[in-house]
């Protein structure tokens, strides 16, 4: 299992009046046992059973019913059963028997609502009066075993394809054992607006289920089936969906119905953890959307926000675990870093420039860390920063701190990096004496960290962004996908409104199993990226070197003065410039599964330069390749 940022929820009765959690049994990999135990482990208080689920189960419904109850789970929605509606007198007769053996099978398991997804294929007719009267048919039915129904338009229904369209033939059925299921994917794929959810009775609504998804132009579909996201992971507007919800007075299960083809290969209890944040979060934009009129209407759920917490300071430190800390410490020292010795207790050392500091230490046998092993950040209130990251799910990293030690708050993130919260304060944290060699302000062409870019494994990327985003409540940038001689790679920018923080995190190919195919990085921000270049050619530094066609290319782009192009040339520094400024940067060759990275923004820069991203990462590859070649191109 790789990667595992935590495990062993304890179950907690919600409290009345509080959002009731519910997972779809699809979200998860593994068999149904494996996703009930680990609904549970992650502290679900209900699942929706996906019927494939439950006929591929070697257990009887009555055993699977009492393992769920054993757990503390109840077993909230059996679902789905498909096209009953809109089709002749015929075909009728056989979908409701169809439907009273499933009833019955309900019946053993325990559950007391089935959805029923709009008909996608055999349905004749798109009157609504008809396919009330057939749902009126089928609530009679459904009566007879204690069971209702909850109605959900699919987005690609051969007639009805709109919660509005479903609310009305519900209304017109007028039946208490037929009512909607909602579902923020159907509704928000299609642009519709989930205003008038607010015009539903709220004992109307039997489910609701929420999925998030990047905003992609693809059929409707597959886009469903195999790209839904969790809450916080995509692009739709959910807070504002469920404050509709909310207001309408409904207080039943909040449902994540998550298609998506990384989640079915993944570890199902770190997919568990990352879903129940994930409703965590939700529950708070909810909050922060209905504002101070808490609920306003009929509202019955209560929804908490998070501990506000303020963007950070400063980045306080990046933390490096390499094996290769002999090249690690010359290149730092060409960039002009200075050593501040071992720290007292701990087996790592600290090295600054300006205000960047970068810890480095050696790999850490115990656990699976990946070598940007940790980030310090400056916060006001760092038990604040603590706590919410903890009502997030987050796992507290145990930290051995000696007397007199400054004291660091940190949580595991889902690379299992560490993010650290330390008190902001003066220029210089109190930590840094904790190190041999104490701090000295000589001139500096480095300011700060710039950036960190993570890249992630495959397994981990959305849980990444859900974590940077609800944790340390980063805004996301729309995701771009960059060519790499190895594969697309898929990168995506997290960063503070004021741009103090920013997380560049890139996905690794799957196909590229070597992990020092798509190294990590750390990005200095420099007053004068020419003049430490040159400083560091004259301790020796070689950097990663830039094709002449990259120059040529600069050139034809943006018409640089001469004097300025020959030094890019010559310092293999890279260029780019948008309306609001200019960005000059180099990189340094990758040592191990690490390189750093040198920027300059002039004016209001504000990117990355993500055209010159792939000719980096060519770059990379190609001095990969010469070295393990042993011989030039
Ligand atoms: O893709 C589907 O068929 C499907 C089934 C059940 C649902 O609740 C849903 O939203 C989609
Ligand atoms: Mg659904």
């Amino acid at each position: 299992m790789l990667f595992r940022e935590t495990r062993g929820y304890h179950r907690r009765w919600p409290q009345k009046g509080a959002m009731r959690t519910s997972i779809a049994t699809v979200c998860l990999s593994g068999t149904l046992d494996q996703k009930l135990v680990a609904a549970h482990e992650a502290g679900f208080d209900g699942v929706e059973v996906f019927e494939p689920d439950l006929v591929a189960s070697p257990r009887s419904p009555e055993a699977i019913r009492a393992r769920a109850e054993q757990l503390g789970l109840s077993l909230d929605l059996y679902q789905p059963f498909r096209d009953f509606e809109g089709v002749g007198p015929e075909l009728l007769e056989q979908n409701l028997r169809r439907a009273a053996a499933k009833f019955a099978l309900m019946n053993r398991l325990g559950i007391a609502t089935m959805l029923l997804c709009s008909n996608v294929a055999t349905a004749r007719s798109g009157d609504e009066q008809l396919a009330a009267v057939q749902l009126r048919q089928l609530g009679d039915v459904a009566d007879r075993f204690g069971v209702r129904i909850a109605y959900e338009a699919l987005a690609w229904g051969r007639f009805v394809d709109s919660y509005e369209a479903a609310a009305r033939i519900v209304r017109l059925a007028d039946h208490p054992r037929v009512g909607l299921c909602l579902d923020s994917f159907h509704i928000l794929s299609k642009g519709h607006d989930p205003e008038a959810i607010e015009t539903i009775p709220a004992d109307s609504i039997f489910f609701v289920q929420m999925a998030d998804a990047p905003l992609l132009s693809m059929d409707v579909l597959s886009w469903s089936r195999h790209h839904r996201l969790f809450p916080g992971e995509g692009g739709f507007d959910l807070g504002t969906f469920m404050a509709h919800l909310v207001r309408t007075g409904y207080d039943g299960p909040v449902s994540l119905e998550v298609f998506n083809d990384t989640f079915r290969q993944v570890d199902p209890l770190a997919t568990a953890v990352e879903a129940r944040r994930s409703l965590r979060w939700l529950e708070h934009v909810t909050a922060l959307s209905l504002g101070s009129a808490a609920g306003g209407g009929a509202a019955r759920m209560s929804t908490a926000s998070l501990p506000a917490v303020a963007p950070p300071a400063d980045v306080n430190y990046v933390e490096l675990r390499t094996g290769e800390l002999q090249e690690l410490r010359r290149l730092l020292m060409q960039l002009g870093f200075r050593s501040h010795g071992e720290h007292r207790t701990k087996r790592v050392e600290l090295w600054s420039h300006g205000a960047a500091r970068v810890v480095i230490g050696a790999p850490d046998s115990e656990h699976v860390q990946p070598t940007v092993a940790g980030i310090g950040l400056s916060v006001r209130d760092p038990a604040t920063a603590l706590r919410r990251a903890k009502d997030l799910f987050a796992s507290e990293v145990p930290r051995d701190e000696r007397p007199g030690e400054e004291p660091l708050l940190g949580v595991r993130a889902p690379d299992g990096s560490e993010v650290f919260f330390g008190a902001e304060g003066a220029t210089e944290p109190r930590w840094v004496s904790e190190f041999g060699i104490p701090g000295h302000d000589d001139p500096h062409l480095i300011e700060r960290v710039d950036h960190v870019n993570l890249a992630q494994p495959w397994q981990r990327f959305d849980a990444a962004v859900l974590f940077f985003h609800s944790v340390l409540d980063l805004g996301a940038e729309a995701s771009i996908d960059v060519a790499a001689p190895v594969g697309l790679v898929r990168s995506q920018v997290l960063r503070s409104a004021d741009g103090i923080l920013r997380i560049a995190l890139n996905l690794v190919p799957s196909g590229a199993s070597d992990d020092a195919i798509l190294p990590q990085h750390i990005a200095f921000a420099s007053s004068d990226v020419i003049a430490l270049a040159r400083g560091a050619r004259e301790r020796g530094f070689e950097p990663l070197d830039i094709p002449g066609n990259y120059y040529d290319d600069v050139e034809a782009r943006y018409q640089l003065e001469p004097g300025l192009m020959e030094e890019l040339r010559e310092l293999n520094v890279m260029y780019d410039r948008d309306e609001d400024g200019e960005f000059l940067h180099f990189y340094t060759h990758p040592i191990g599964t690490v390189f750093l990275e040198v920027v300059e923004r002039r004016g209001g820069y504000a990117g990355y330069g993500a055209l010159n991203a792939p000719v980096r990462l060519a770059a990379q590859y190609e001095h990969r390749r010469v070295a393990s070649q042993g011989a030039p191109a």
